[in-house]
């Protein structure tokens, strides 16, 4: 029998990085924007959650723990495969990583990109990243062959996470009748939501599918549930649409409603990262508290076994599917698994238009 992960030597976790200190965030922040023209002053007014935690991010401690979560349950089952680390906008960069692991021998390498749901930033920038890094290496990368596992907002381990933290988040709640469940995930421009629509289930649809996934659990366990998808950390001019409404405003709304109890629960991010440190715990819960409400914030996916144990399942699903096997595919909600290559065309920046910008694991159109 050949080795479970075979063809690939290693997996990469493959994140957007953060800043680990105050003098960090400038230079980090340079590096999101790049390209973009903006001075430093406003990167300083950007900047603004980041130094409110002294500059430091909390994404890159638990990249670290997923990375060690990874590899404990590969190790369990007897999985030879180095997980490595790598990110577009901060250290350890995608580029070091990927010369180390050339370096190391390593010929074939499947990614694992930290954003569950597919979409411009969530999808594509990485695969734009990826090529740009593999051209950086140039005669480094020689032999080198890349793949990226596909989007897993669907993929059971994920799924049942969210719905277990949605669980115990209400359980958190002063008892009482009916819970509505705020399902939240980061904004996007509406160009950008339309672009990511372009060749399958878009951005919203996916987290709409998760949405009903957990929804429907939680009233098979009795619970008397209402729900809805509201977004945060929208950002840029504000004449710009992005995806509505703001979880705050919908707060608002609810309250207006008539609704005492909810559970934010951020179905958006795999783990507690700034946008839920600052969007969610600092901003969304005071609203909460402010309309009377009584909240409590689900956790997020992070390391809960189930979610990593998950996963390793796709990792080697995805090695079975290359050495040519039928591995079994499970999802959850009424959606299918997304393919392996992302489809031409797929999860273009804004407007759809075609950049010509390479990407590995698809096509540039
Ligand atoms: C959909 C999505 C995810 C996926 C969800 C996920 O992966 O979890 C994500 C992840 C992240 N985004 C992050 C940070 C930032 N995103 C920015 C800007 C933007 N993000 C956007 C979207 C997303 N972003 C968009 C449409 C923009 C506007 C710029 C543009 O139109 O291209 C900016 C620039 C300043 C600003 O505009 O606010 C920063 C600093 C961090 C690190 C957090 C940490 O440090 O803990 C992470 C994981
Ligand atoms: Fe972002």
């Amino acid at each position: 029998m050949s080795h479970p992960a075979a063809p690939y030597d290693a997996l990469l976790l493959c994140s957007f990085g953060g800043p680990n200190r105050t003098e960090d965030v400038v230079p980090f922040l340079r590096n999101v924007v790049r390209g973009k023209g903006i001075p430093d002053e406003r990167l300083e007014e950007v900047g603004e959650h980041y130094f409110a935690f002294d500059g430091k991010s909390p994404i890159n401690e638990q990249n670290l723990a997923l990375r060690a979560a990874l590899a404990a349950e590969l190790r369990e089952r007897g999985v030879e495969l180095p997980v490595l680390w790598g990110n577009r906008n901060w250290h350890p960069y995608t580029v070091d990583t990927l010369r180390d692991a050339v370096a190391f021998g390593a010929r074939r390498i499947l990614v694992l990109v930290t954003s569950a749901y597919a979409s411009y930033s969530g999808s594509r920038q990485y695969r734009e990243h990826l090529a740009a890094a593999v051209s950086e290496l140039g005669v480094d990368a020689e032999g080198l062959e890349i793949d990226v596992l596909r989007p897993f907002f669907n993929d059971p381990g994920f799924v049942d996470a969210n719905t277990d933290a949605v669980l115990a988040a209400v359980e958190q709640l002063p008892a009482g009748e009916g819970v509505h469940i705020a399902y939240v995930t980061h904004s996007i421009p509406d160009t950008m939501q339309d672009a990511s629509a372009a060749t399958g289930p878009g951005y919203r649809e996916q987290h709409e599918d998760v949405r009903a996934a957990i929804d429907a659990t939680l009233r098979e366990r009795g619970l008397t549930v209402t729900s809805s998808l509201s977004y945060c950390s929208r950002s840029g001019d504000p004449r710009t649409p992005w995806l509505e409404p703001d979880v705050n405003d919908h707060l608002a709304q609810l309250a207006e409603d008539g609704v005492t109890r909810v559970v934010i629960a951020p179905i958006g991010f795999i783990s507690d990262h700034m946008e839920v440190a600052w969007d969610l715990d600092t901003e969304a819960m005071e609203t909460a508290r402010e309309l009377g409400m009584d909240a409590a914030r689900a956790a997020t996916a992070g390391i809960a076994p189930v979610f990593v144990s998950g996963l390793v399942d796709l990792v080697l699903e995805r090695a079975a599917r290359e050495r040519g096997e039928e591995p079994q595919v499970t999802v959850r909600g009424q959606l299918p698994a997304f393919p392996d290559v992302a489809p031409p065309g797929s999860c273009r920046m804004r407007h759809g238009e075609v950049t010509g910008i390479p990407v590995l694991a698809g096509t540039a159109d």
